[in-house]
């Protein structure tokens, strides 16, 4: 490695929690729910074991490459047990053996979808962790079934 160059690293850290929810838009009919959602729209819900990835970079700097560096005094992109605090205020204080759609207020106008829990996720984080840091979040629903959001917004006309 040149003197000039320095090492750049994501860093990710996992954590799973167990919730239930019901897939149901309040912007549709009963039928039209049944229809869009079918087994999932059933009023007694159903449960999931998440896992959520959360992956984070170094402290954002004015030089893009420089963002990722594995810092040269604690050889650390950033301290894990700082991230497990995060992720636990973040992710497992709210949701954790909670019933989303009716414990979570977030989802009481919002559909408990993987995707709407993974915004949920990215928004909760960015408002704890250092600016610039947070890079992606992961949300496997099932073993089969996974959302990742790197906190892309787009103009809706
Ligand atoms: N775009 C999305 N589609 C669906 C979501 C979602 O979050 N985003 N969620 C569901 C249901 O919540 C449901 O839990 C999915 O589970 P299931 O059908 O059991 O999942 P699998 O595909 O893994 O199960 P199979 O055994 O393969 O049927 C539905 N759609
Ligand atoms: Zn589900």
């Amino acid at each position: 490695m040149s003197p000039r160059s320095a090492r750049l690293a994501r860093l990710s850290r996992s954590v799973t929690f167990s919730a239930c929810h019901r897939l149901h838009s309040k912007s549709l009919s009963d039928e039209e729910n049944l229809k869009l959602f079918g087994k999932c729209n059933n009023p007694n819900g159903h449960g999931h074991n998440y896992k959520v990835v959360v992956t984070v970079r170094g402290e954002a700097t004015n030089l893009p490459c420089a963002s990722l560096q594995i810092d040269p005094v604690s050889g650390m992109v950033m301290n894990l047990a700082d991230l497990k605090e995060y992720m636990q205020a973040a992710i497992m204080e709210p949701l954790d053996h909670k019933n989303l759609d009716k414990d979570v207020p977030y989802f009481s106008e919002v559909v408990s979808t993987t995707e709407n829990v993974a915004v949920f996720i990215w928004d909760s984080l960015q408002k704890l962790l250092p600016q610039g840091i947070l890079y992606k979040v992961e949300v496997h629903e099932t073993e089969q079934n996974v959302v990742v959001y790197k906190g892309e917004e787009t103009i809706v006309k």
